[in-house]
């Protein structure tokens, strides 16, 4: 099976994986712009916390190339979307880089050298999450449920929660697989699903609405998420919809699951509170391919994620640990063992 790696550097281009025409096209955007790089992210062209700090990386040698200042360039792919971690880390792991070279000549192939180290990174920091969350996957015939997209469109390559689904699967587990439709921008019904069928993992898609009742009835045996900013105690930020997940988890007995690189967790965060969450445009609420499906003039109301308080979450799967109530105590040992 050939991986499925959303983002390719080729020495001077970025190629990405346009998200936004999936499943039904493959198309590959080449970008040789850092703006139009960042504007791919905020057209979620790229998105997925992991990938979009990657491609913030190579936006950041796209603007050292054209000898722009990195730092108003860094502020400017930072501001691409305001949730995930992952884009400001990189900017800022990027300028480190560019800021200890004192050769002005060799500032451009440290960054090129750094981007690249950033994706590699990545790809294995997420096997290894997958390696330590597999184990908690369900018996042969039981249910997981996943919400969104956190596979290889939304990192580099692998996956985070949807990485702990294919490891625990391609180690024997012939659990039942569950995904949401991941309303309103269908991250579910149009890349997750799509993800599965390039995996042969067979998976059932449901309408968000749906999950409730499954759990109620026995059809789910453990939820797992992906994570866009998690904060030191725990509380998790994640697309819309997982906090309601995580409360009928809860309400039904299921283990709440979070997968994330130790570089979601945000430890200058206290708690939830304090994180930015993105509101979308609305007409990705009132439109889906162009076609409206609510009357002209509807007003809607688009955030893009929400927070989990951390009582609702089991454990945090880590590529150190899997982290497990007290947060503030557990993911700092973490991040610090990564
Ligand atoms: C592996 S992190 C994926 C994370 O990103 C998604 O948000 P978006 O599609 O808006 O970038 C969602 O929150 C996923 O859990």
């Amino acid at each position: 099976m050939k991986e499925i790696r959303p983002i390719n550097w080729t020495g001077s281009r970025l190629e990405l994986l346009d998200q936004t025409r999936l499943p039904h096209e493959q198309v590959t955007v080449n970008i040789s712009d850092y703006r139009v790089a960042a504007a791919a992210i905020t057209d979620m062209r790229v998105r997925g916390a992991p990938a979009i700090g990657v491609t913030a990386a190579y936006a950041m040698v796209l603007a050292a190339a054209e000898l722009q200042s990195r730092e108003r360039a860094g502020s400017q792919i930072a501001a691409a979307r305001p949730t995930a971690v992952n884009l400001g880390w990189a900017v800022r792991r990027m300028l480190r880089v560019a800021e200890a070279e004192p050769d002005p000549g060799s500032i451009l192939p440290k960054l090129e050298a750094e981007a690249r180290r950033i994706q590699a990174e990545d790809e294995e920091i997420n096997r290894r999450i997958g390696e330590h969350g597999r184990v908690l996957m369900p018996q042969d015939g039981e249910g997981v449920l996943t919400h969104c997209n956190t596979g290889a469109l939304a990192t580099s390559a692998f996956g985070t929660a949807l990485g702990v689904i294919r490891a625990g699967w391609e180690k024997g587990g012939r659990f039942r697989v569950y995904n949401t439709e991941t309303r309103p921008w269908l991250q579910g019904a149009r890349l997750t699903s799509w993800e599965f069928q390039q995996l042969g993992i067979p998976a059932t898609l449901i309408a968000d609405s749906a999950a409730g009742m499954m759990m109620l009835n026995g059809d789910i045996s453990c939820v797992i998420t992906g994570a866009d900013r998690i904060a030191a105690n725990g509380d998790t930020a994640n697309k819309i919809g997982t906090y309601a997940l995580s409360v009928l988890a809860h309400e039904n007995g299921i283990p709440f699951y979070i997968a994330a690189p130790t570089s979601t967790v945000d430890l200058s965060v206290t708690d939830g509170s304090g994180i930015k969450i993105e509101e979308r445009p609305q007409h990705e609420v009132t439109a889906y391919g162009g076609m409206p499906v609510a009357p002209s003039g509807t007003v809607a109301y688009n955030p893009a994620f929400d927070v989990t308080p951390n009582r609702y979450i089991t454990a945090i799967v880590t590529e150190a640990a899997v982290c497990r109530p007290p947060f503030d105590d557990s993911l700092r040992r973490a991040v610090d063992a990564a």
